[in-house]
């Protein structure tokens, strides 16, 4: 594509493009550019991007856009915001690949990407060829892309939007993180449906107040679309943020509940250790259901995606169906088990808020025979206010807590756990930094009937420190630590 026809998108923009060279590649990084590339300049919150314009030329870059004017021997397009402009022109250079996707976008504090992952597999199971985008990972078709944010930056998003269309995938699915909203990272998509799922404190180390961060959220809502256009907002009315989602947006209203009269909701919900049963209606029509999932939580995941998948056509009989053969979902409530000499119970889940650590332990305290104990710890450079919540919610919820570290990053993990302990009510806790260790110490305690929580981590496979970033699973050391547990048992 030419780069006189790719700024034609700027509707007020005068540009004398001399030279219109053709532009092969659009890159916002400049280590990614090669000859032929449309570099973006973008002052990041660490750096500015303009600083490396000069860098993307001599790589290759024939044309750059920047919000100030530059000094270099290719031309600079200048606008007021290049991460919006990225993302209008992202759009434009893939060829507005969402308007050809049935694009579904799930966005709340805790349970995206379990929603996600439900919609997929009720999808597939009714025939349709999906794609995903999220925190574990993009997927299109089989093919799964490692991603470093749950929601990518425009120029990746779209491209990996053509890809799916390409491959010819009809559904999208797609987590809609704030900061993603917030900055812009999701301009320009065709959602036909919005989901809502919950909103609880989180990130307000990025969104200062709640408010702050529920209209983030809202901006999903927002840019919707109408009801006459087909577009659907799927909201939980047990969360009173759905009040304020409601007026945000002019689609079609479709509401899941477990508490209120809803367009979609359960009733008579029965938790156990295996699964959880309830009666799920549709639309004034009733059916039991029984499923792998556990914890009510999930029974929300579970209309959410129930909703979103009715309002998308699928039928309710065939969607009731699929329910039955779902399966759980990595690092959400994953259990590990070595075998059957193991009379405890490991938990592995990816409680990183306050209020899905407070739901897990919730949901263990009904199943436990014995004792619940938890291992927790709270991420570095990230929202600082939610510590001593988690700290409190794991002490509250839990017999015995074990604080310890969890992707550290670049801040001292003794003084993050400091900030947990800071104030909090209860003392029945004990401090091991080395997330190892500590995950030994809980397994190694565990007695008949016990259940042993390890929050924060989920599927991660590594744990972020200052220097390094190191092979880390919660999953492997409990395994390890049960069988040695085990042993000593049987000695
Ligand atoms: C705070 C934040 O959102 N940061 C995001 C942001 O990075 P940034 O603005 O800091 O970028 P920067 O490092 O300052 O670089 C500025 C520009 O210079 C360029 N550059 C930089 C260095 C260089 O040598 N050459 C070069 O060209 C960069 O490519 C970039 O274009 O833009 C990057 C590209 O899109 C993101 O990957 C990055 O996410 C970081 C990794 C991150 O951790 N974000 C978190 C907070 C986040 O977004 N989380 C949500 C999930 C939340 C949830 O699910 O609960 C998410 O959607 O992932
Ligand atoms: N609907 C829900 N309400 C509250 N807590 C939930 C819900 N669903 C899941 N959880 C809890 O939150 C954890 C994370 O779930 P999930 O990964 O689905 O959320 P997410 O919104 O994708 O998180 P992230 O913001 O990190 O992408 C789960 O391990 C579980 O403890
Ligand atoms: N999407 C979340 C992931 C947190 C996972 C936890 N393990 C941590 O590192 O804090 C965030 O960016 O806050
Ligand atoms: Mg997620």
């Amino acid at each position: 594509m030419k780069l006189s026809e790719l700024v034609n998108v700027f509707p007020f923009l005068q540009v004398d493009v001399k030279e219109d060279p053709i532009i092969q590649q659009i890159e916002m990084d400049h280590r990614q550019v090669k000859a032929g590339t449309l570099f973006i300049c973008i002052n990041g919150y660490t750096v500015d991007g303009h600083d490396f314009a000069k860098n993307a030329v001599e790589n290759g870059a024939v044309a750059v856009i920047a919000e100030k004017p530059l000094a270099l021997d290719v031309p600079v397009i200048i606008v007021k915001d290049s991460r919006r402009a990225m993302a209008r022109l992202a759009n434009h250079f893939y060829h507005n690949p969402t308007k050809n996707l049935h694009l579904i976008g799930v966005t709340g504090t805790n349970g995206k990407t379990s929603t996600t992952l439900i919609l997929e597999h009720i999808f597939q199971r009714n025939a349709k060829k999906t794609g995903v985008i999220g925190t574990m990972y993009a997927k299109v078709g089989q093919e799964k892309i490692e991603t470093k944010n749950t929601t990518p930056e425009s120029l990746l998003l779209q491209q990996t939007f053509q890809r799916m269309v390409h491959h010819q995938v009809d559904t999208a699915l797609m987590e809609v993180s704030s900061h993603a909203l917030e900055s812009g990272r999701t301009f320009g998509c065709d959602f036909n449906v919005a989901v809502f799922t919950n909103l609880t404190p989180d990130h307000l180390d990025y969104h200062k107040t709640m408010e702050d961060y529920l209209n983030a959220k809202g901006l999903l809502f927002a840019q919707l679309g109408s009801q006459y256009d087909g577009k659907f907002a799927v909201l939980n009315i047990d969360d009173p943020a759905s009040q304020k989602l409601m007026k945000m947006t002019s689609a079609e209203i479709i509401t899941y509940s477990i508490h209120h009269n809803a367009d979609i909701s359960a009733k008579n919900i029965q938790l156990s250790a295996k699964g959880t049963m309830f009666e799920l209606t549709i639309f004034n029509q009733t059916y039991q259901v029984d499923v792998q999932l556990i914890g009510k939580f999930n029974v929300y995941n579970i209309l959410a995606a129930v909703a979103a998948a009715y309002v998308s056509g699928i039928p309710k009989e065939d969607i009731v169906k699929s329910l039955s053969e779902l399966k759980g979902i990595a690092g959400r409530f994953e259990t590990v088990k070595v075998n059957e000499k193991q009379d405890f119970t490991v938990v592995v889940d990816y409680a990183h808020t306050s209020d899905s650590l407070k739901n897990v332990l919730e949901t263990v305290q009904e199943l436990a025979q014995s004792s619940v104990k938890v291992v927790v710890g709270c991420g570095g450079n990230r929202d600082r206010s939610k510590r001593p919540v988690m700290a409190e919610v794991a002490t509250k919820y839990a017999e015995q807590a074990y604080f310890t570290s969890d992707n550290p990053r670049g801040e001292d993990p003794n003084k993050i756990i400091d900030d947990m302990i800071k104030g909090i009510s209860y003392s029945n806790y004990m401090i091991e930094v080395d997330r190892k260790k500590a995950i030994y110490d809980a397994i190694s305690s565990a007695q008949s009937g016990d259940i042993i929580v390890i929050a924060g981590k989920g599927h991660e496979t590594y744990q972020i420190f200052s220097d390094q970033t190191i092979h880390f699973d919660d999953r492997e050391i409990a395994y390890e630590a049960i069988k040695e547990r085990i042993r000593h048992v049987n000695i």
